[in-house]
């Protein structure tokens, strides 16, 4: 009996803690059990094992903190069943009173049916006592309510319905999980065929657009409508195991991360810097545009016909030329592309600063830029939930091949809600100096910025810096135009960031020509691209 009660002092502080944290949440009070579980929202700060154990010590306990912390912790994560079945059988009603006070409290009793009913044991851990007495006597229509719960939900494994029902609830739940094919495995028109065969088998039902997809709709795909060979499915599919994944031949990047390859949109006529590469997403995507022709290393021609000159010259043969800063972030980046095929032949790493080490006038050749810098991040979300299930799954963060690994700023500064105007000057500083580096490229005809910041001084601020800038305008470079730069996309950038300095018409024009994605509202990471252009 000790142990119950030592378990209830600890169950009841977790609840309390956890509906402190979550002022909306309050599963004591909620009888319509639809809700039961949408309301459970498991949003307590900090490890549940730390809770735990710190409980266990503020009440001096003496029984086994392991012991308490596996029960408790389980009973925590079936708490809106327990509830359910508490309510439903009405046990509540039976509680032997004595002087007006009922005997057992709500939380001894959740324990006790979580052990007769949910523990792999099926008992209850204590000799004879009056209160085991009591929940054996339940027994029958305790399990009636549990196989009802069962059969309403369409339950067949109730520890995966209840991690899925606390992943939905997470707050920072990324809305669709999104994955492309990689072009650069799927040399020919069979392979792509092949490819989407056996994604038809694990994702069989299309829907017509990502929001149809539930988290919980682990069979349903969503083919995208502005990206190629993009899908989105729910966050909750497993796709890390699948074999398409483990080849390589299937790659996890959110939609918007895509856009700016897609804007970019480089042939096998193209050599293409991308200038803050790690850990790589864009600069396999790019590769995946240079081979979706079916062109290979080696085969690179000229309009007309011509082997182009370069390939002679061992050191300009490759078409992608990434740059990385950060030696550790390096590493991942040469190891991400050689998961996704980008051999050396196609993609030369140079680790470095590239406004030092990306001299223009050893790149003639190079005739676009992709420049995705580090920024705010304020357009992230979703990165707890991430870690979090790859701690589950027992992999490293660099291992994940999710673009919301982007940063070198540290996970803590990601937390602030609102950046402090210091920081946002001088990110802002930095990526203009940087994309004006690649607009000074003497062949260069597109350029794209990216960033997965929501705010307008990462954005549409150093747009206009960059467009006023003498040596800038003296190059020709433009703002793409809508029409060229993925059309269909209704969220655009903020013309009010370009009225005061430029006519109506033609603020309208730029903003129109910038791409923004709203996070979660438009299916994943808040994010901005813009493609320069010159004649
Ligand atoms: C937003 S992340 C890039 C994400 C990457 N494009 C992708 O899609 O996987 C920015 C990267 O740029 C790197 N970086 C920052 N400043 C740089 C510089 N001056 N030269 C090269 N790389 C830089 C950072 O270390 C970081 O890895």
């Amino acid at each position: 009996m000790e142990f119950y009660r030592d378990a209830t002092w600890i169950l009841e502080d977790l609840v309390k803690l956890s509906t402190k944290n979550n002022k909306n949440n309050n599963t004591d009070n909620d009888n319509n059990e639809s809700s039961t579980n949408a309301k459970h929202k498991n949003q307590i700060s900090g490890s549940l094992q730390t809770i735990i154990l710190k409980s266990h010590k503020k009440y001096k306990l003496k029984t086994n903190p392991k012991h308490i912390y596996a029960v408790v912790q389980s009973c925590y994560h079936f708490l809106p069943l327990l509830d359910y079945i508490y309510k439903k059988s009405q046990i509540e009603q039976q509680i032997p009173v004595k002087n007006g006070k009922k005997l057992y409290t709500k939380y001894t009793l959740y324990l006790c049916i979580h052990d007769l009913l949910l523990s792999k044991s099926k008992r209850i851990q204590m000799g004879k006592h009056p209160l085991k007495k009591f929940v054996m006597n339940q027994k029958t229509r305790l399990n009636a309510e549990l196989q009802r719960f069962k059969i309403k939900n369409k339950i067949s494994n109730l520890n995966t319905y209840f991690l899925q029902q606390s992943a939905i609830n997470q707050q920072d739940l990324p809305p669709i999980r999104w994955f492309r094919l990689n072009l650069v495995k799927l040399a020919n028109k069979t392979e792509i065929e092949k490819t989407m065969h056996e994604i038809g088998k694990k994702f069989p039902q299309k829907v017509d657009s990502w929001k149809d997809i539930e988290s919980q709709d682990v069979e349903k795909i969503y083919y995208d409508e502005y990206i190629p060979h993009l899908f989105g499915v729910s966050p909750l599919s497993k796709i890390t195991s699948h074999e398409l994944y483990k080849q390589g031949k299937i790659i996890i990047q959110d939609r918007a991360s895509c856009f700016p390859a897609h804007i970019l949109q480089p042939s096998h006529k193209d050599v293409i810097i991308d200038s803050c590469s790690a850990p790589g997403n864009k600069t396999s995507h790019l590769a995946s545009y240079i081979y979706s022709d079916g062109y290979r290393p080696g085969s690179r021609v000229d309009g007309d016909g011509t082997h182009h000159q370069q390939q002679q010259q061992q050191q300009e043969q490759q078409q992608i030329i990434a740059f990385e800063k950060n030696p550790e972030r390096a590493k991942i980046l040469e190891k991400m592309l050689s998961v996704a095929g980008c051999t050396q032949k196609l993609v030369k790493v140079n680790v470095g600063d590239f406004t030092k080490i990306g001299i223009q006038k050893d790149y003639t050749h190079v005739t676009g830029l992709l420049v995705d810098p580090s920024c705010s991040g304020s357009g992230i979300f979703g990165r707890k939930f991430v870690d979090d299930l790859n701690k589950k799954n027992g992999k490293h963060k660099e291992e994940n091949n999710q673009d919301e690994d982007d940063e070198e700023v540290p996970l803590e500064e990601f937390k602030q809600q609102e950046m402090d105007k210091q920081r946002l000057t001088k990110l802002s500083s930095f990526q203009f100096q940087i994309v004006k580096h690649a607009l000074l490229f003497p062949n260069a005809k597109k350029v794209v910025y990216s960033t997965c910041s929501v705010h307008a001084e990462e954005n549409e601020q150093v747009v206009l810096d960059l467009l006023v800038d003498n040596k800038v305008k003296e190059k020709g470079w433009k703002v793409r135009k809508r029409e060229h730069v993925i059309p269909k996309w209704d969220r655009r950038g903020f013309v009010e960031e370009f009225d005061q300095t430029f006519d109506k018409e033609t603020a309208v024009e730029i903003a129109q020509g910038c791409i923004r994605a709203l996070p979660k509202e438009d299916g994943g990471i808040g994010f901005f691209a813009v493609c320069f252009e010159r004649e």
